[in-house]
């Protein structure tokens, strides 16, 4: 048994559907299981949508009708014989959305959120797997809903791993052992069948859910990139391929913000010994990267970067020390506020920490923090985090940078900064 995971990027069009098809025909597993995305940035759109319902905005047709377009495009491209059934089964699809903003928007916007973003999830899959049918290949849709279960925290659904487990291993094995299963990425649903998304960018930690589930060999995740880089080459012009990772290093990466993988998909694989493969959708007979229970670290430095980052300087009021207590009261309120800390330092009479930049969080974290604390921030900032750094790679990324605020263990180094020019 094995699964695959494709992304967004690799369905982004006719073209794409039509590239994972002959990467999964060419390898005729049966046994196979797909975990896929919505297509391109359809999630996005998604949550265009439901903030336009929710806010009972102008728009709302139309930016429905825009990604009702975008999937008929695709379709048409696909199956150019307009009787086919899947014009009916997306039509349906999307019905379960007009259904939705027939009424006004009184359930929790949480709620209400998940059950219109998946719906993404659900046409790329039926429209995938009637293209690989036509195609010769033997799948079958399976609905991710009814293997993957959650509790009822909407927008980033706690998974219930016993009952997830229990009925992988009773209803999909069976299905899968002739077939190549084609299901969802990124959602779930409660003990009353209620749709849950399990946070954005989780089609990842689906496709990690499903394979230590299934007890799978590998999980392949197919990428637009040759496999790990040391940098995200959006950032960084010259990169190298990892082609062997451990799950620690893998781990570190995407905690600290490599997005190349999902940080939670590690260690349900992990915990299993099950190898992770990152290969190329766009040249899949390379090798890529495969990431293992290897106890060598990574052979060369490896860089993060996150951009948009807000750095606030907490102090007492009354100059005393920052203690045991204090810590816990600011930890408290960054959890009251679901602000995910990336940084962190304390000195004797401050605590600074840097997260990514939300204008709502930030307003109401300090305004909470400061009846306590007195505040400083800064906003507009880069992190960048630097795996197995050396001063040859510090002074590589802070060329023409002041430095706000450096961090660093045995490993790793974090450095918060802005441009030179910004502040002349
Ligand atoms: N260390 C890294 N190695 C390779 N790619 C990286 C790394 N860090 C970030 N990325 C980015 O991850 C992207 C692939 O992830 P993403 O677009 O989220 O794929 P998907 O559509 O499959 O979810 C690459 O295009 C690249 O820009
Ligand atoms: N479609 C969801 C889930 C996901 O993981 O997508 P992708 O594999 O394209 O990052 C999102 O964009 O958040």
């Amino acid at each position: 048994m094995e699964v695959y995971k494709f992304g967004g990027a690799s369905v982004k069009d006719a073209g794409g559907i039509r590239n994972i098809t002959n990467i999964i025909t060419n390898c005729k597993k049966e046994g196979l299981l797909i975990v896929i995305s919505a297509m391109g940035k359809i999630t996005n759109r998604l949550e265009e949508l439901t903030t336009a319902y929710l806010f009972e905005q102008d728009d709302v047709q139309q930016i429905f009708e825009e990604i009702k377009l975008f999937h008929f495009n695709i379709i048409q491209d696909l199956f150019p014989d307009s009787s086919h059934p899947i014009y009916d089964e997306i039509v349906n699809s999307f019905v379960e959305i007009d259904w939705l903003l027939e009424e006004e928007p009184t359930d929790a916007p949480d709620y209400i959120y998940d059950q219109i973003v998946s719906i993404g999830e659900i046409v790329s899959t039926k429209i995938i797997a009637a293209f690989l049918k036509d195609s010769g290949c033997p799948a079958i849709w399976l609905d991710a809903r009814n293997f993957i279960h959650t509790d009822n925290s909407y927008k980033e659904g706690q998974v219930n791993w016993e009952k997830t487990g229990q009925d992988i291993q009773k209803n999909l094995v069976p299905m899968l052992e002739r077939n190549i299963g084609v299901t969802q990425g990124f959602i779930g649903s409660t003990s009353e069948n209620f749709t849950t998304t399990l946070g954005r960018d989780g089609s990842d930690y689906s496709a990690a859910i499903f394979c230590a589930c299934l007890n799978a060999s590998a999980l392949t995740i197919w990428k637009d990139v040759p496999g790990v880089l040391n940098a995200d080459p959006k950032w960084f012009d010259e990169t190298e391929r990892i082609p062997q990772l451990s799950y620690h290093d893998a781990i570190e990466l995407a905690y600290y913000g490599a997005t190349i993988i999902h940080p939670k998909t590690i260690k349900p694989i992990q915990n299993k010994n099950i190898p992770l493969y990152v290969r190329s959708f766009i040249q899949p007979e390379a090798e890529g990267t495969n990431i293992t229970g290897l106890k060598n670290h990574l052979p060369v430095p490896s860089f993060i970067f996150k951009v948009n980052q807000a750095l606030i300087s907490i102090f007492p009021k009354d100059f005393s020390f920052i203690i045991e207590e204090n810590l816990s009261d600011i930890f408290n309120l960054f959890h009251k506020h679901k602000v995910k800390i990336n940084t962190m330092l304390n000195s004797a009479i401050s605590f600074s920490v840097s997260f990514d930049y939300d204008a709502k969080k930030l307003d109401a974290l300090i305004a909470d923090l400061s009846q306590q604390f007195k505040v400083k921030y800064n906003t507009g900032l880069e992190l960048v985090t630097i795996r197995y750094y050396n001063q040859q790679t510090i002074d590589r990324v802070t060329i023409n940078k002041n430095i706000l605020l450096e961090v660093k263990s045995r490993n790793t180094c974090q450095i918060v900064m802005r441009d030179k020019v910004a502040i002349e």
